[in-house]
């Protein structure tokens, strides 16, 4: 049947529930009865590439559409390699898949640059364009049918779905990513779960090396050895309380980066980089170096991730509202193998607790062994306890 096949390619950095949604509308407006997905090795419309790797794009995608029984995924410009250009593309399809005049699928942001794609006259003979605009946009309506014309009058065929606009880009879903922040409304879970899994988009992977290499120089043989068993007891924390393993190693790798630095070298940072420091760190700078470690991190690696930039900077005080990675930073750095626990049975008992009793487990080992907890931690400990 002729034009009953969309090809729908893209960067897919990651594909998203926007990307899906037109997607199905082409095929539940009947425009198509089948969607081919490509994951463009490079758009060559772009400046840099993806940040996914291809086959990370590749999997996302394959997971993403595997139930739907019109969807299939070609990898075809990722195996070309090199900058991807949608007229190789149709004519390898149309060869390799007996496929008639195919539909090639759009967004309304991409009709405009249309002309500029290579071998844009033939291109235009070789496949018919499905373009999805936002319906209600009256502003733009005008501009629309002026960009129609033109591209009418250079002989592409072109019919217009509208939909509801779903407000989701690849940008933001990388964006959030990188600061720790839910996607899982906006991309599907089988996505979202591959983000999370890999720290995708987070810089994370990319950094830890260098953090790791730096915290070896520049700490004394001891307390090295000590992040790295926090780094271990915090991984497999993490693993049995289903804590994404990726913020919690970096977390766990650095947050003693700074803790040999002197309270005056402390203080200094603090203030060069106007840290907010309270009269009980003013007072004891060292206990500054979580919140220097933090900044440090954000500044010269540009880590984004709130919650390892938070976990970093609370970990000795603890803070009201913790969440699971600063809980497991807290709990690994008090009880990695290496420190001597005047009750033993604490290791055992943590072993069975979840994280919020595991926290409190730790400040009432504290309280018994240094006396009263200081302020903040005590807001912690009530807020562990529901108080
Ligand atoms: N939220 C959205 N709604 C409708 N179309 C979208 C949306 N996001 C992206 N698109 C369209 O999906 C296609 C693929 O997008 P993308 O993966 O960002 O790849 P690229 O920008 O590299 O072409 C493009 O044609 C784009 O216009």
């Amino acid at each position: 049947m002729r034009e009953s096949t969309a090809v729908f390619g893209g960067s897919f950095d990651p594909l998203h529930n926007g990307h899906l949604a037109i997607a199905r509308e082409a095929v539940s407006r009947g425009y198509c009865r089948r969607v081919i997905w490509i994951p463009a090795a490079r758009n060559p419309h772009k400046h840099s590439g993806p940040q996914a790797a291809d086959e990370l794009r590749l999997q996302m995608l394959r997971r993403a559409v595997e139930d739907l029984p019109w969807s299939s995924v070609s990898d075809i410009e990722i195996r070309r390699g090199g900058r991807s250009y949608t007229l190789e593309t149709i004519k390898q399809l149309v060869s390799e898949h007996d496929l008639a005049e195919p539909w090639f699928l759009l967004g309304e942001d991409a009709m405009a640059g249309l002309p500029d794609w290579h071998g844009y006259s033939e291109l235009v003979k070789r496949c018919s364009f499905l373009v999805c605009t936002r319906s209600g946009d009256s502003d733009a309506e005008s501009e629309r049918l002026l960009l129609e014309q033109r591209l009418q009058a250079d002989g592409v065929r072109l019919r217009r779905i509208e939909i509801d606009p779903i407000d989701v880009s690849s940008t933001e879903i990388r964006m959030r990513a990188r600061r720790g922040q839910d996607i899982y409304q906006l991309v599907p879970a089988v996505v979202a779960d591959c983000i999370v899994h890999e720290a995708l988009y987070t810089g994370i992977p990319e950094v830890y090396p260098d953090i790791c290499a730096r915290a070896e120089q520049e700490m004394s043989q001891q307390r090295f050895a000590h992040s790295l068993r926090v780094e271990t007891t915090a991984m497999h924390l993490a693993e049995r309380h289903r804590v994404p393993i990726w913020p919690v190693r970096l977390a766990a790798i650095a947050h003693d980066l700074v803790r040999e630095w002197s309270p005056q070298r402390l203080l200094s940072y603090a203030r060069q980089f106007g840290l907010a420091v309270s009269d009980q760190q003013l007072a004891t700078p060292v206990l500054l170096h979580g919140l220097c470690a933090a900044d440090l991190l954000h500044r010269e690696y540009g880590i984004l991730h709130e919650s390892v930039l938070r976990a970093v900077a609370h970990h000795t005080l603890g803070q009201r509202g913790m969440d699971d990675i600063g809980k497991v930073l807290f709990v690994a750095d008090y009880a990695e193998p290496g420190r001597r626990l005047p009750d033993p049975r604490l290791r055992q008992a943590l072993q069975n607790a979840d994280l919020s009793e595991s926290c409190a487990m730790v400040l009432e080992d504290q309280r018994s062994r240094f006396g009263e907890l200081s302020p903040d931690t005590r807001l912690f400990y009530e807020w562990l306890k529901g108080r």
